[in-house]
């Protein structure tokens, strides 16, 4: 019974030949995944277990057939800025392994050493009309959605900068290996004249404690890989060239412990989030809009990309 996770059906399967099937169905029935839950979607791998069909080349996908792990590289030069098609392409990378029942893991990781990802394309929000920055964000919730409620072990190899948008990513994942060095990570919204939403704040929150989070959030702080690590928001720090190295170390530690247990414990831990903004989407969606079309705060953003373009 404790072999894979392959999908709502699967876990059917598995409880009707499982001495202890009573339980699961009652943890099943308890906790009601909802519709875009990644335990409850049935799985639609290809035959050879070949995935991702994206027709753009700004994620990369390799899977290690044996070992069941994934590597997804961001490649989105110059630096792995979320645009629209960079966030349809990671949730429909995600999905497709999500639903590869051969796949165990994934590491989320660049293509471009020393950016990991820059955050949301700020030309996304800058001038766009409120529709289209409604459509935006709705593209981050569903990425982000797919990725926090991941049946998969998930594994950031954070091999380089990681603001806001980097961060974000970073801790949808159940472990995060940063990069020494000079680089920096941090959810540093604020600094924008925005504000990072609930659900964003929560998870940082439960990665690094409420005193540290709401101190984080409110100064929008960027903290180098050493404070980082101190915090808990990364969990471990290795030379820029052996982070992916170190992140399948880990990973394979990981895979030591039964699919079927770990995950479940992992969506009773995330399932309140997970349906909180899947309840609030709508909600969550206007206030981007609004706060984003506020003239003041575009002439935040305008200013920020001028300070950007002028380093
Ligand atoms: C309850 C209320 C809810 C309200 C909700 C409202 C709002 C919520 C939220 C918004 C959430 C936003 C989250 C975000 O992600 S905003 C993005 C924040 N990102 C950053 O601040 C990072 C900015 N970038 C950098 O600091 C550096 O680029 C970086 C350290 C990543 C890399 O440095 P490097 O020296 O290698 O590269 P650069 O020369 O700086 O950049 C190259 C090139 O790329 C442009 N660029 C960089 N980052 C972005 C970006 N995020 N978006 C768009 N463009 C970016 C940069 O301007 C350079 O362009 P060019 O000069 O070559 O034309």
């Amino acid at each position: 019974m404790y072999s894979f996770i392959l999908g709502n059906e699967s876990i059917k399967m598995a409880l009707s030949v499982s001495a202890g099937g009573r339980v699961w169905r009652k943890f099943f029935k308890t906790f009601n995944f909802g519709p875009n839950s990644a335990l409850k979607r049935f799985p639609t791998c290809t035959a050879n277990g070949r995935l991702y069909s994206s027709s753009s080349d700004n994620v990369l996908v390799s899977k290690d057939e044996k070992s069941g792990i994934a590597t997804v590289r961001m490649n989105n030069p110059p630096v792995n800025s979320l645009n629209s098609a960079m966030l349809v392409s990671l949730r429909s990378c995600f999905e497709e392994l999500e639903n590869d029942k051969s796949c165990r893991a994934l590491i989320l990781t660049s293509q471009k050493p020393k950016v990991f990802c820059a955050g949301l394309d700020i030309l996304e929000i800058y001038r766009k009309s409120p529709d289209y920055v409604a459509q935006f964000w709705e593209k981050l919730q569903d990425m982000w959605l797919s990725l926090y409620g991941s049946r998969l072990v998930t594994m950031a190899a954070i091999n380089g900068h990681s603001p806001a948008g980097g961060c974000l990513l970073s801790l949808a994942c159940d472990y995060r290996i940063m990069a020494e060095g000079k680089f920096t990570i941090g959810l540093n919204e604020t600094q924008l004249d925005l504000v990072a939403p609930f659900w964003l704040r929560q998870t940082m929150v439960d990665v690094i404690g409420y005193r540290q989070a709401e101190m984080a959030l409110m100064i929008g702080a960027l903290y180098t890989s050493n404070k980082a690590l101190q915090l808990g928001l990364v969990d471990k720090l290795a030379p820029i060239e052996d982070v992916q190295t170190v992140a399948e170390e880990e990973v394979k530690n990981w895979l030591k412990i039964p699919d079927q247990a770990r995950a479940i414990t992992k969506m009773a831990s995330r399932k309140p989030l997970l349906d909180e903004l899947r309840k609030r989407k709508q909600e969550d969606i206007q206030t981007f809009r609004d706060e984003t079309t506020r003239e003041s705060v575009q002439i935040s953003i305008q200013q920020y990309l001028e300070k950007l373009k002028a380093k």
